[in-house]
């Protein structure tokens, strides 16, 4: 379902990738692992059409997101891709349940049928009895569960997190990743998940190693 060819990135004098060339299978729980600066979040970012790549191409579903105009990137990125990230981003004058929604809106979807996607996302993860508070008012954990269900609210095939965990404690940590899992086996989410956490990438489908901007596991 993603398809990685041949990606060069260079910043400057530096070269960050140096030719990657992966495919990713849907229905799976993908670990990018490697030192740092070896070139992971730079990867996860031009995967998830947020950076362009110096040269190569990537495929997401068939579609070469490479060659997309600003405007055929947003809907793209709209329909098919989710973010996490390590902080969460979350609009702090807006409740939690609202924040999940503002994305479902933007896609111009019906509005009862986002707010009742919304609530049933939020009871998975655990938030029945927190939709109304506000990103301030709920625990780091809770907070970076919010941000998943509104990576989630537009049903993309591809969810991309970068650190997702980098911020929580060990119980919030273990919460958040079989959330991954469980996500995966109810409905066929492909997870890229940029982490330093070795707990997580020794439970995921595949862990692909990077080192000074090259493929050498995975
Ligand atoms: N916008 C930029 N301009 C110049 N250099 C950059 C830029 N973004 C990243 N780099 C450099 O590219 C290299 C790879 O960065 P990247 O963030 O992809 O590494 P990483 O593997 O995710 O590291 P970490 O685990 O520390 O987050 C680093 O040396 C970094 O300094």
């Amino acid at each position: 379902m993603i398809s990685v060819k041949n990606i060069r990135k260079v910043f400057g004098q530096l070269e960050v990738l140096k030719g990657i060339n992966l495919d990713i299978e849907s229905n799976q729980v993908v670990s990018i692992v490697g030192a740092s600066g070896a070139g992971k979040t730079t990867l996860l970012q031009i995967m998830g059409s947020l950076l362009n790549p110096s040269s190569g191409d990537v495929l997401i579903d068939g579609a070469n997101i490479c060659l997309m105009t600003d405007k055929e990137l947003s809907s793209f990125r709209n329909e098919k891709i989710g973010f996490v990230f390590q902080q969460h981003h979350l609009l702090p004058e807006f409740t939690a349940f609202e924040n999940v929604c503002i994305p479902g809106y933007i896609a111009r979807k019906d509005n009862r049928e986002v707010e009742q996607q919304a609530k049933e996302l939020l009871e998975l993860l655990g938030l029945s009895h927190r939709l109304s508070h506000r990103p301030q008012e709920l625990s780091g954990g809770e907070q970076q569960r919010v941000a998943i269900a509104r990576a989630l609210i537009n049903n993309p095939s591809v969810i991309f997190a970068d650190e997702p965990s980098g911020n929580l404690d060990s119980h919030n940590k273990q919460e958040l990743h079989s959330l991954f899992f469980k996500l995966r086996d109810q409905f066929g989410h492909t997870f890229v998940v940029v982490t330093h956490d070795l707990e997580l990438a020794k439970m995921s489908d595949r862990i692909i190693t990077l080192n000074d901007g090259q493929v050498v596991n995975g």
